[in-house]
């Protein structure tokens, strides 16, 4: 049986626990709380994160992260993306030395503006052919529910992205093998700050037209990110590009897309962040993401609109007026 390591008991990490036992591994979640690893051994459940779905009893939780890395064949890292540097320093000293690496994060570190593989190879020094990514439109809660959905595994050596492919693949979760890591995971980070744009939309009242035109746009110029920094552009067409976007700029269930509505809807930053009780990587990665965009020299408008409204205090009406009202041009530039 694979044996497979999931650090995060939150909504993802087991979510994504309980695909890995249904296609047939052994998973250890490792998670902070004692009450939570305790509640996932003894009632089979993830009360804080997924109340009402049952886990198979091939997941088993911990809170000690040398006994979930011991043997595993995958090291899935699901804590939120800002903290990853400080987790995994502390526990790559007990990592198995053939484990791959799997990031399920969708975010851009802040500070450094790397991406999650980046840090993950920084920090425990495995190759490119032991890191992987999973992206796609992949709502926790509807997995958890075992409602289909499809999503793509990413790893710069294609037989590592076939193997992780093989165990996490079930009736419901059906995985497609890619190797632009940088491509899915600019897809998965960017169409965070898209939510959050289309969810201040949303909120201020905007009609389909205005979410249509973000959704496309926000494609645009997340694809132009992506050529600069030497990603496939077939990959902004797939799952983890336009497929994550549409998940997640559609759905009352991402947090980002829910935290731009309360924007929107004209709370504060900090009421919002109040009301959020998970994580939202968007409101962080904007920053780092414009970031990315200044380096390479690409315009982001949409981007440079969400840090405005997010972190500088820009009211929304004054930024949809600026952003429409930006130099005319044409479609393709
Ligand atoms: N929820 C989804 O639908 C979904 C789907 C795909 C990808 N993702 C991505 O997966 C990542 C994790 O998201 P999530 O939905 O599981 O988030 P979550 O907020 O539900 O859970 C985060 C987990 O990280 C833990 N955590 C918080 N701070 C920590 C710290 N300092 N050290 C260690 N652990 C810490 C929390 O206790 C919790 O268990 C994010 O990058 C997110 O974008 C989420
Ligand atoms: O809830 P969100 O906004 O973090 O989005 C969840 C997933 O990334 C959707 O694929």
């Amino acid at each position: 049986m694979t044996r497979v390591a999931v650090y995060g008991t939150g909504s993802w990490g087991t979510a994504f626990a309980m695909v890995l036992a249904d296609a047939g591994c052994e998973v250890t979640l490792w998670g902070r709380r004692a009450e939570l690893a305790e509640a996932v051994n003894t009632t089979r459940t993830n009360p804080d994160y997924l109340p009402g779905v049952t886990l198979p009893e091939t997941v088993r939780a911990t809170t000690d992260p040398a006994e979930a890395a011991a043997g595993a064949e995958f090291t899935v890292l699901a804590v939120p993306s800002q903290t990853l540097r400080g987790n995994l320093s502390a526990w790559t000293p007990l990592l198995p030395p053939d484990t791959v690496l799997v990031s399920l994060m969708k975010g851009v570190e802040l500070g450094t503006a790397k991406r999650m593989s980046e840090v993950i190879e920084e920090i425990t020094g495995a190759g490119p052919d032991r890191i992987a990514v999973l992206s796609g439109p992949n709502l926790a809660r509807e997995i958890a529910e075992r409602q289909p959905a499809a999503s793509v595994v990413a790893c710069r050596d294609e037989d590592v992205a076939r193997r992780l492919q093989a165990a996490c693949h079930t009736p419901y979760f059906r995985p497609y093998t890619n190797t632009d890591v940088v491509g899915c995971e600019l897809g998965g980070a960017v169409k965070n700050v898209i939510a959050l744009a289309v969810g201040i939309a949303d909120g201020m009242g905007l009609g389909d037209n205005a979410k249509a035109s973000l959704i496309t746009r926000g494609l645009a110029e997340t694809t132009r990110l992506g050529l600069a920094m030497g990603a496939d552009a077939h990959t902004f067409a797939g799952l983890a590009g336009m497929g994550d976007l549409v998940a997640t700029c559609s759905s009352p269930l991402s947090r980002n897309h829910t935290f731009g509505t309360n924007l929107g809807r004209g709370m504060t930053l900090q009421e919002t962040i109040a009301v959020t009780r998970q994580t939202a990587e968007g409101v962080k990665s904007c920053e780092s993401v414009l970031e990315l965009a200044r380096r390479h020299g690409v315009e982001m408008p949409i981007t440079e609109t969400v840090v405005g409204i997010v972190h500088e205090g820009k009211p929304p009406l004054v930024a949809l007026k600026e952003l429409m009202s930006r130099s005319a041009k044409a479609e393709r530039r």
